[in-house]
Formats: C-alpha cells, structure tokens, sequence
C-alpha cells in the first residue's frame, strides 16, 4: 500500500520518457514488469498461460515401434508369410521376434513385435488361409520408431511459449500431468467520468461507457485477467487516489485507469501518480491516436497504465502499453510485428505513428473503417491496427499488431 499524500517535492515526469517514439515505448512496457512466480497447473487449467520452463519428454516419441497403417506386420523375406496371430491397439504382442516368413495382423497404433521388417497396408495384401502375400516395400515402412519424433529429455517447447491447444495435446502425449506456467497477471480496471452511463441509451450529454465492456476481454486476450472493473467518479478529487491505493491493490497486478490522462481539472491521474512518487516509465506516446496514455510504477513495483477516455485511443493505447506489460509479467517475449504491405486513404503524421484499424486480405492491408479517436467502428471490423510511421509511403509494409480478441 502507498501513502498518496501530496508531497512537496511531487516529481514531474522526467523528460526522458516523455512523449517517447511508439516502438520505444513497447520496449520500456515490456521491460518494466518483472515475470510473476511459477506455478505447476494441471493440464485442464494451464490453456492461455505461459510455459515458465522449457517443455521437455521424458519418453521416447512415439514410446514403442507403431503399426502406422492397418495391414500385416512381417519378417525377413519376399512372402508369402504364414500368419501367426493378431495384435490390437492397447495390445502387448507376447508371442516373441518374428521370424523369416512369419508375420502378424496388425492395428494402426499397436505395437510392431521385433523382427518385423515393414507393415504392409491391407488394401496392398492378399490373403488365403493362414498365408498373406503382398508388395516389396523399403525396410521400416509404415513403422513408426520408438524415439524417431523425439527421443527421451528432448526439448519441446521453449520457456515464454503461450500454451495452446496444441501443445496441451504435445504435454500429454509426452507423458505430463501438469505444467510449469507463469500465471496470467491481475489487472483491475478503474474507470473514470462522471458523463457516463453504464445501460441503455445515454441522454443528452451524458455518453455511454464503451471501456467497460471492452477491456475484459481484451486483458484475457493479452494474457491478463480481470479481477474488477469499478466506476470512479471524478468528484469529489481524492476519489481516485483512494481507489487506485485500494486494500492492496485489491490483489491486483495492474491498475489500470481510463478516461483521466488529460490535463483537465479533473484529470487527477498524473498529479496522483506524482504525489505518489511514482517512478514513470512512459509519460505519453508520440502516436495518434492515444498520445496522453501513461505508465508508471508506484514505489512498491505496482504498475498503473492510464489509457485515454476515447475508446478508440483506449484501445490503441492498451496494445502499445499494456499488451507488452502483461507479456514481461509471464516472460513472454515483446511480438515482433509482422511487416505487411499497406494501401489506402491514409496521411501518415510528421513525428507520430498513426494507429490505423485494418483488414488484411493475405498480401495487402487496407483501412477497415472510421477510426477517428472516439470511434470503435473501423476496430470493430478489423484484423488487426496498422502502424504508420512518419515516413511512410503509399503501398510501404507497415508493422501489423494482429487483433485476437
Ligand atoms: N487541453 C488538452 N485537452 C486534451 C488533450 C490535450 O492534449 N490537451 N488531449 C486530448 C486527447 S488526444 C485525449 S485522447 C483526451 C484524453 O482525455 P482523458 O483520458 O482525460 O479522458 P476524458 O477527458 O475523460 O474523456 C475523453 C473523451 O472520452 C469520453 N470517454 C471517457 N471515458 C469513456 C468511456 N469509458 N467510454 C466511452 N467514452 C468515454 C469522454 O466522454 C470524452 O468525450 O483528452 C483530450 N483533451
Ligand atoms: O489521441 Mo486522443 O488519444 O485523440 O484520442
């Protein structure tokens, strides 16, 4: 908990993170939090997380020599074999090496016995009696070997991975019951404005609140989890003070405030932070929109990102502070951004980098729709935001933040 008594000495943002160049302010984000302790989760708990260590087999894989097709497994020889029996799936063939001449029936995923030399697929065989001919093959067809996907301790997976399906199916074939994972950091979300509304149509000059149902889902998306969203009013001043201190941050990671990084009178989120003696990482972004959005963190580490009220410049603001602040929480690495080409009406900004919601057909972007700052239309629509540097020109890649979420 801090104390959030105005201090004398109150410290204005240095000017070394002031208004810094997008790219860079992705860098301080992501370097600013600390990953958060390990944990061993069971398998059904451990979707969306973080490996915290790297993923390694302690099994051969496959774990036995496969039938990787439904036929005859045979020895040594031209044919015909003499069939000596039957083995499943789940099977444990028990009747010893097969011999020159000698093979057995076989399931796809049963257990190949030693000596068989390849699995002939049954549509390629002919069988009479106990007797079954069929085509040459090259030695090892359709066997799968023990280990010849990966042999016991290999390494499957880096530490930073984001567990998805996959490799959920990939710990399990491999033998895990649990995993080593960075658990998804907590985020409280304080949303300030006393214009807003929360159901219905907003009367006249009042506006409904688009940040509310916005972020959850967002945060999840990023790798965070909500533990709040709380409506703050902007009177009387203190109230935010009070709400950002909260019991321990409400064990929360983040806090997360909208709506109050302005410098209107009640915009009391830099003056907090200040008093507060907060160290700022970043003191507004030289992109659009969302210039005012910040980050700081209170001196016991707690971090508050403030995103700007408008809801498009919120969510621009989200994926350039605090999408990188939630991966270093989890060790993830900052996303390198995929470069792809970019046509359309679009003026880039001398100084800034223009945030620009677009659809992406597979070779070329192009602007998605409405994306002035308090317009979520052309993000709604969106694959993912375009970020147009100063220099860019008409047709030059841009880099592409993919919207997921
Ligand atoms: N003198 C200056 N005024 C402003 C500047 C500036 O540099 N100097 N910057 C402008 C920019 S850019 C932005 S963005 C906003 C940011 O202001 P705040 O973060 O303090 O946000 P508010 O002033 O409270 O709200 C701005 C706008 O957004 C509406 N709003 C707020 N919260 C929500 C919400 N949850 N859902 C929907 N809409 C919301 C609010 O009603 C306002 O219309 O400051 C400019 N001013
Ligand atoms: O840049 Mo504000 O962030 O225009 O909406």
């Amino acid at each position: 908990m801090v104390a959030m008594t105005v201090l004398a000495t109150a410290a204005a943002p240095p000017a070394s993170c002031r208004d810094l160049p997008w790219a860079v302010a992705r860098e301080r984000a992501h370097a600013a939090s600390v990953p958060l302790p390990a944990r061993q989760v069971p398998l059904a708990r451990a979707a969306g997380l973080t490996l915290a260590d790297v993923l390694r087999t302690p099994q051969p894989m496959p774990g036995f020599d496969t039938a990787a097709m439904d036929g005859y497994a045979v020895g040594p020889g031209a044919g015909p074999w003499r069939v000596r029996g039957v083995v499943r799936a789940g099977d444990a063939w028990t009747g010893g090496p097969l011999d020159a001449g000698e093979a057995v029936e076989i399931s796809t995923g049963a257990p190949v016995p030693a000596g068989a030399r390849v699995v002939m697929p049954l549509e390629r065989t002919d069988r009479s009696g106990t007797l079954v001919r069929g085509p040459a093959l090259a030695d090892g067809e359709h066997i799968r070997r023990a280990g010849e996907d990966a042999p016991a301790g290999a390494p499957l997976a880096p530490a930073g991975t984001r567990i998805g399906p996959a490799l959920l199916g990939l710990a399990a074939a491999s033998g895990h019951d649990t995993l080593p994972v960075r658990p998804r950091p907590r985020v409280r979300v304080l949303v300030t404005g006393d214009e807003l509304t929360h159901t219905g149509r907003p009367a006249p000059g009042r506006v409904r609140d688009a940040l509310g149902p916005l972020l959850p889902p967002l945060v999840q998306a990023m790798g965070g989890e909500i533990t709040d969203v709380q409506h703050i009013p902007d009177r009387p001043a203190g109230a935010l003070a009070a709400a950002v201190r909260g019991t321990s941050y409400c064990g929360a990671d983040v806090t997360v405030v909208t709506g109050s990084t302005s410098v209107g009178a009640t915009d009391q989120l830099r003056m907090l932070l200040a008093d507060a003696d907060a160290r700022w990482v970043a003191d507004a972004v030289a992109c659009r929109p969302g210039h005012p959005q910040l980050l700081a963190q209170l001196p016991d580490g707690h971090c508050v990102v403030g995103l700007p009220g408008n809801p498009y410049a919120a969510l621009v603001a989200a994926h350039t502070l605090l999408a990188p602040l939630l991966a270093g929480f989890t060790a993830r690495p900052l996303p390198t951004l995929p470069r792809i080409p970019l046509t359309g009406d679009i003026r880039s900004a001398p100084g800034r980098t223009r945030l620009i919601p677009v659809t992406w057909d597979g070779t070329t972007a192009h602007p998605a729709g409405g994306h002035r700052p308090a317009f979520l239309h052309g993000a709604a629509l969106a694959d993912a935001l375009a970020a147009v540097a100063p220099e860019w020109r008409q047709g030059d890649p841009a880099p592409l933040i993919l919207l997921t979420a």
